[in-house]
Order: C-alpha cells, then sequence, then structure tokens
C-alpha cells in the first residue's frame, strides 16, 4: 500500500520491523507501537521470512540488520513497493548507486537511509563539518559498545566524508602528520584523508569526538548516546516521512529542515 489515495489518513501507519530481535530492533518495536499514528504490524529477524512484512500489509519497514544482509532486505522491499527506513551501517557510494538503480524502476518508493539517527549526533556531524575549513588539523575519535560488528562506525565514516568534502571545497591539502607509525594501526585509519580511530569498551553505547586544531587553539565537537532510545525520535520522524518521499533520501539532515 504505497499510493497515498489507497490509504485513509485516520488509519495507523502500518509498520514492520527487521531485525526485530536486535539491540535496535527491540527498541524500534516499541517505539512504533507506542506512537499513537503508527500500528506494529511485523516483527522479523533472522529465519523469519520477508514475506511476513508483505503479507501483513506494512506501508513501512525498518531495517536495523546487519551490513550483510541489508542490501538483500532492501531490493525485496523496493520490489515489494514498500517504503523502507535503514539504519543498518555499510552503506558505501556503490551501495547508494544500487539502490537509486532499483528506486528509479518503482518511482512511488521511497528509502531513507541514515548513518544515524540521532538528532544531536545529525547536528554533531552538520557542526564538524561548517568547523571542517577553518582546522588544518582534524581527526574523528568514535566509541562504541564491544558487540558492535563494525568499525569505523557508519557515522564516523560519514562524518570523515563530509568533513574531506569541506576541505576540498575550501582549498585546504592535506592534514598535517609527520609521524611515521612504528606500529601499524597506531593512527588509526584513514577516509578520505581524515585519521579515524575506533574504540570499543563495555558501558559505551554510541560515542563521537571531533578534534580540530589550527595554531594556538584545538575545538572538540562530542556527541553522545547513552541509551537506544536516543535514536527513537529520529527514526519515528523518517518512517512518517518517507512515504512522502520518493527516491533516495540520505541522512537525516532533509528531513530536520
Ligand atoms: N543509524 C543509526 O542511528 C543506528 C544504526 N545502528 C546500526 O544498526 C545495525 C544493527 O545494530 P544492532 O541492533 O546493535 O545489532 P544487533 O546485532 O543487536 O541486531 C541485528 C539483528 O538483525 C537480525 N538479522 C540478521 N539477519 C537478518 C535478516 N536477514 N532478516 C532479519 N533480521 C536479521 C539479527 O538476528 C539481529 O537480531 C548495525 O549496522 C548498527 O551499526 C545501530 C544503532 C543506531
Ligand atoms: O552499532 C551501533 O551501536 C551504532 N551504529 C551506528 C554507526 O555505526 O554509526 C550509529 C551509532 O553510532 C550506533
Amino acid at each position: 500500500m504505497t499510493d497515498e489515495q489507497e490509504r485513509n489518513p485516520a488509519e495507523p501507519l502500518r509498520v514492520g520491523v527487521l531485525g526485530a530481535r536486535g539491540r535496535m530492533g527491540v527498541e524500534v518495536c516499541k517505539a512504533v507501537d507506542a506512537a499513537a499514528d503508527m500500528e506494529l504490524v511485523a516483527m522479523i529477524d533472522q529465519g523469519d521470512g520477508l514475506f511476513a512484512a508483505s503479507d501483513a500489509a506494512a506501508e513501512v519497514v525498518v531495517d536495523f540488520t546487519t551490513p550483510d544482509v541489508v542490501m538483500d532486505n532492501l531490493h525485496w522491499c523496493i520490489d515489494q513497493g514498500i517504503n523502507a527506513v535503514v539504519g543498518t551501517t555499510g552503506f558505501t557510494e556503490q551501495r547508494l548507486e544500487r539502490v537509486r538503480g532499483w528506486l528509479a524502476r518503482k518511482p512511488g518508493v521511497g528509502v531513507v537511509i541514515a548513518p544515524n539517527f540521532g538528532i544531536g549526533a545529525v547536528l554533531m556531524m552538520q557542526f564538524a563539518a561548517r568547523a571542517a575549513r577553518h582546522f588544518e588539523s582534524v581527526e574523528i575519535i568514535e566509541q562504541h559498545h564491544p558487540r558492535k560488528l563494525d568499525a569505523p562506525s557508519g557515522t564516523a565514516t560519514h562524518t570523515a566524508r563530509q568533513i574531506a568534502q569541506a576541505r576540498a571545497e575550501a582549498g585546504l591539502g592535506p592534514v598535517p602528520d609527520a609521524t611515521k607509525d612504528e606500529v601499524p594501526g597506531a593512527r588509526g585509519a584513514e577516509i578520505d584523508g581524515i585519521r579515524v580511530h575506533a574504540v570499543r569498551a563495555t558501558g559505551l553505547v554510541a560515542h563521537q569526538e571531533v578534534l580540530f586544531g589550527t595554531t594556538g587553539e584545538t575545538l572538540t565537537i562530542r556527541h553522545d548516546s547513552y541509551d537506544r532510545a536516543s535514536f527513537m525520535p529520529g527514526v519515528l520522524l523518517a518512517v512518517r516521512a518517507v512515504r512522502n518521499r520518493p527516491g533516495l533520501t540520505v541522512g537525516l539532515d532533509p528531513l530536520l529542515d
């Protein structure tokens, strides 16, 4: 049910969740269930089969699964004409291009993919991109719970790319760094010329610092998610918006403006 004319706006929005038994999926199911304008119609995890979402006539599917299965899930949703909100990480430019290709054949369908649904995290990335052109040095330090499967985080990768783009537009050269790695990895990973360090520790949820430096001063921009509830306002915002945004939306920024 993707055609606006077919749905009665007084009826709750029918939402399915993929990865429903995961850390994020459980939280999303609770948030959708508690939203007066939504109905949780499908809770799907590994082995359940995606057809439960179409059988339940889901209008929007939310995916918090793993980078190795998310593309198949998304392809299936688009083929079925189901709108999708995706928080799962692993979206390279090549992957985004494939999604655009699938959507071109289903012009009414909307997909929102966001590396981070925390409103504070979105602002942190925007502030970092804004600061980038004023500082010759920059490093990103992301910190997460030790059960996270990927490193660096999707948020850190996205931030690095935005900073690199802002530096290029401002005509800044490479970040100065004369250090020779005595131990491989000591200086972190490099994404588009920006150093990214990934920390994993029990007790952490999701945190990121962007450290800028120039002559005589540094600027640190930091965001902390202490609880996965922090992602829910952004997820619900995207679920409400996605049906009216055909095509691909990357990041939450346009939904906040
Ligand atoms: N964009 C954002 O704001 C956020 C993104 N994430 C990302 O979301 C993803 C999930 O994170 P967590 O919930 O912490 O992981 P998790 O490992 O707790 O949950 C993943 C769930 O997906 C299920 N799953 C695996 N294959 C499946 C399939 N084919 N169909 C349906 N379900 C399947 C697993 O059984 C598991 O229950 C990760 O990529 C993480 O980085 C996490 C937090 C916030
Ligand atoms: O796995 C997580 O927990 C998170 N994943 C996303 C990422 O990789 O950026 C978003 C947030 O950092 C939490």
